[in-house]
Order: C-alpha cells, then structure tokens, then sequence
C-alpha cells in the first residue's frame, strides 16, 4: 500500500499572506486525515515564509497519523526534528533562498556529512530518507549513508509525462528497481498530480508513500479537500 503523505505548506502560505490564523493550519492538518490522508509532510525553510518551525511543533501534537518533517539539514533544523520526534525526516539539498526544492543529493560527494546526520536521527529512533535524483548511483550511496528510505524527486518526470510519459518513467522504474535491490524503503515526490500520480504508481507500485503539497491544494480550490484526497487515493490504488 502507498500512504498518500499531504505536505500543507502552501496552506500556511496563504495563512501567512493576511498575517491571522485563517486558513487554521492545525484543523488542515486534522481535516486531511480526517479525509484519508495517512500523513502530513511539512517542509519549513530558513524564512519561514510558509510552515514556521512552531507549526511543526503544533502539528506534531494534533495529528495522528505519521509527520514528515522535510528540509536542509542545518543546525537549527537537526535541533527541531530532534526536539519534534517525526515519524520520519527527509533530507532536502535546498540553498537557504530557494524557491522550491529543484534537485536531489549528491550522496556520493556528501556522504560524509549524510552518514554522520542519519546516525544522530535514527539513533532518535526517527525513520530517515535522503532526497535524490532518478539515478541508481545515487541511490546505491544512499543507502550507503545508512538511510531507512529514498524520496525520488519526480519534478522530471511530472514536468515529461504530458510529452511522452514511458519515456518520462523510465529513469524512475530504474532507480526504484535499484532502491529495491538495495532494501530500500520508497517514497516520491514533487509535482505529482491527478495527472500524472496514477501511472507512476501503475509504474512503481512498491512505493511506500509519496508527499503532495502544490498540486493537490490546488485541485481543493474547485473541489474541496475532502473530494481532492478521495481522488488523490483512488490514483494509489
Ligand atoms: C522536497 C520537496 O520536493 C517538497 O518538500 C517541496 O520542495 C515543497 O516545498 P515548497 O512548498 O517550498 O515548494
Ligand atoms: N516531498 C514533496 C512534497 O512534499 C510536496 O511537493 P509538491 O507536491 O508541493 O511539489
């Protein structure tokens, strides 16, 4: 089964825009699980200009089901995850002034510093994964640096599927097929969508978890939360 993990960044974005507390982005967190999701991933950056570091700590003692707690692992972030205890981190190479996360690690090159930041997590006792690219080199250091799971980052194949979607596949299938030889756990994420989410699957269906944000907030403006889920998990079935 394939949890779908809903990342609430962009809520607390428009929370943020007006400065209140409207949209609520606590009761999001709670509505989405009440609606199907089997997680929440929150994403916070250097500025705070979406999920602040307290939301993290507010959602991690509301919700139920898993946190995903993503992001660059600096000191101030190694200091929340491990203050905050998520069910699992994920290790993002974001430079501090990025607009969004736009590439993977290079776990050949940082493996050093990887090994050394999983060690301090899993010894938290919290599930760890590394970002990377579609590239079996990769993954295969990964799971060198002593890491639980991957997140594959799908902006590659999502922005290549309307062109010609086998095509735009193909380096996903071979580094999740590596990430299985390796006994890797499985997640992806990035721009997936109710286009292009149910062939990836299809696809890849070991997946343990993929993390929507952008998209599936979009798709609540006309549809509504609820609904929007609903069809998000019909895709991983
Ligand atoms: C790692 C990843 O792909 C997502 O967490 C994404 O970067 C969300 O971040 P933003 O909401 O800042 O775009
Ligand atoms: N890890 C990916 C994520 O959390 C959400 O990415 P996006 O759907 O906002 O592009």
């Amino acid at each position: 089964m394939t949890k779908l993990s809903v990342n609430i960044n962009k809520v607390a974005t428009l929370r943020n825009a007006r400065g209140a507390n409207n949209p609520d982005v606590l009761s999001v967190a709670t509505d989405c699980e009440l609606f199907g999701a089997e997680g929440i991933t929150v994403h916070p950056r250097p500025d705070e200009r979406h999920i602040r570091y307290n939301d993290v700590r507010d959602v991690k003692s509301r919700i139920t089901t898993e946190l995903n707690i993503e992001g660059n692992p600096t000191d101030k972030y190694i200091d929340l995850v491990l203050e905050v205890r998520p069910t699992q981190v994920t290790l993002v190479p974001d430079a501090e002034d990025q607009l969004t996360s736009n590439h993977g690690w290079d776990t050949r090159t940082h493996r050093t510093f990887l090994t050394d930041v999983i060690g301090r997590f899993r010894e938290a006792g919290i599930r760890t994964s590394i970002f990377v690219d579609a590239d079996p080199e990769m993954v295969a250091c990964a799971k060198s640096c002593g890491t639980d799971r991957i997140e594959l980052y799908t902006e590659p194949y999502a922005s290549g599927y309307s062109a010609n979607r086998k095509q735009a596949i193909a380096p996903f299938i071979a580094a999740a097929e590596e990430a299985r030889r390796q006994g890797l756990g499985l997640n992806a994420g990035h721009d997936l969508s109710l286009v292009n989410l149910a062939y990836f699957h299809k696809c890849i269906p070991w997946l343990d978890e993929v993390s929507i944000g952008h998209a599936l907030i979009c798709d609540a403006i006309y549809m509504g939360l609820r609904d929007t889920i609903a069809m998000y998990k019909k895709c991983l079935e």
